[in-house]
């Protein structure tokens, strides 16, 4: 896997050509699959279930699925999404009222975990439970829509996540999710991220690897 991964949100994909968006993007040169679900209760929007995600794998879909779960309660979720195919699944903290069983749940599965900040949540909810996590996900939009503007404050936000992983010894990504773009990346990247979600900034474009060619070259001034 590349020291920076590119994770095309498919919540900007065309839904009803979405096994030919997903193969075109990871042939444009995406690392992993973006997968938000969105329950109208925890954010104010209605998305994609396990079921899509199985699809998606019957389809032929051998990447990572990054399962970004914006749900309330989690858990019902964690079970369906770990045998429909998931790679890596994500939850906000205020999701679950019991973080550390909902992280272990997913390891017990076999996947990846990840705790999600809104921008405006504490990091203070992974103190106890870094031994848990494999990604930490910094959200630089109030989640539930794709196409709206990065919040600067999150490059502070990135910092100090960064001093923390790094300080931890353990080994986790740092994922960046909201208003990502080949303007923008290498800032971010700058201030800590290796993981970048991007959605209308790559499936609004009519040539997906052109922005993730110029999302690259970006990236490879950073390091
Ligand atoms: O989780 C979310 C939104 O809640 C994201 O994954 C968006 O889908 C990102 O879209 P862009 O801001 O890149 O258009
Ligand atoms: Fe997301």
């Amino acid at each position: 896997m590349n020291d920076f991964i590119i994770a095309p949100s498919i919540l900007s994909a065309d839904f009803a050509r979405l096994g030919e968006e997903v193969d075109n993007v990871l042939k444009a040169g995406a690392d992993i699959i973006h997968f938000d679900v969105m329950d109208n209760h925890y954010v104010p929007n209605l998305t994609i279930g396990p079921m899509v995600c199985k699809a998606l794998r019957k389809h032929g879909v051998t990447a990572e699925i990054d399962v970004h779960l914006m749900v309330k309660p989690v858990d019902r979720m964690i079970g369906d999404f770990i045998e429909a195919g998931a790679s890596i699944i994500t939850f906000h903290p205020e999701a679950s009222e019991h973080i550390d069983r909902s992280l272990q749940m997913i390891k017990d599965g076999g996947c990846k975990a990840g705790l999600v900040f809104n921008p405006a949540t504490p990091l203070h909810y992974l103190k106890h439970v870094l031994d848990k996590v494999d990604m930490v996900l910094l959200m630089s939009v109030n989640p539930g829509f794709g196409g709206q503007s990065f919040i600067p404050g999150t490059l502070d936000k990135l910092r100090e996540a960064r001093a923390l992983i790094d300080a931890s010894g353990y080994d986790i990504r740092l994922e960046v999710d909201g208003g990502v773009s080949e303007k923008n990346i290498a800032e971010i990247a700058r201030a800590g991220a290796d993981t970048f979600v991007a959605g209308s900034a790559i499936f609004g474009k009519e040539d997906y690897k052109d922005v993730i060619d110029t999302m690259r070259k970006e990236l490879a001034s950073v390091r």
